[in-house]
């Protein structure tokens, strides 16, 4: 198993996925990872989520993880599912330490700098700023971040093709998440060229 930092790493955009019907799984997923996307975060906010995550993890060089890990009940079902990452909008203590247990690369979100300390003291240092927008943007990430240099994040919550690049000039910002690259009903070419955009972001 890989670690956070390399899924971070592998595209500028982690796709987040909210994906209804289990047959929409293998096209959707190849578009992204054909598009240059290989690490997809599918949500736990479809009753076929778990499902979704078997089947994109039969697509070739797809790299699959769980977004929306509210409980440890939930880490449990993902990672019988075989995720390789995992995603929760928030950090509690009882997650965090499972995740940790688990070994499985974890990046939750965070919006105060107590989550954040919280984050570190449990070891972490990898994060989500969620939601990044309504959390006051990037001049807000900026101010948080500032004191822990250690520190590094995937801004996600009201990104966009627009706005990545300048979240992603940020040394500190190794990734955004989004689900602009993945829109409810589109077919396998618009997704794969909305990935191929993304995947081509500059910061
Ligand atoms: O479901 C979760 O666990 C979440 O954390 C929420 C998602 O990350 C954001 O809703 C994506 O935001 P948009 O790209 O603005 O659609």
């Amino acid at each position: 198993m890989t670690d956070i930092h390399s899924i971070m790493t592998k595209a500028p955009v982690i796709p987040v996925l909210v994906i209804d019907d289990v047959d929409d799984a293998i096209p959707v997923a190849e578009a992204l990872v054909e598009g240059g996307l290989p690490c997809l975060e599918v949500t736990l906010r479809t009753p076929c989520a778990l499902d979704v995550i078997e089947a994109m993890k039969t697509v070739p060089g797809a790299i699959v993880g769980a977004g929306t890990v509210l409980s440890t009940k939930d880490l449990e079902k993902v990672l019988r599912a075989g995720v390789e990452f995992v995603v929760s909008p928030g950090l509690t203590e009882n997650l965090g330490r499972a995740a940790k247990d688990a070994g499985v690369p974890f990046l939750p979100g965070v919006a105060t700098s107590a989550e954040i300390m919280e984050g570190l003291d449990m070891g972490l240092s990898h994060f989500k700023f969620f939601p990044a927008e309504a959390n006051g943007g990037l001049p807000a990430l900026k101010a948080i971040a500032a004191p822990f240099g250690m520190a590094k994040f995937c801004p996600t919550g009201g990104v966009s093709l627009k706005t990545a690049p300048e979240w992603l000039s940020h040394p500190q910002i190794l990734c955004v998440g989004g689900s602009w690259v993945a829109p409810k009903g589109a077919d396998k070419d618009t997704i794969r060229k909305l990935a191929a955009e993304a995947a081509a972001i500059q910061p």
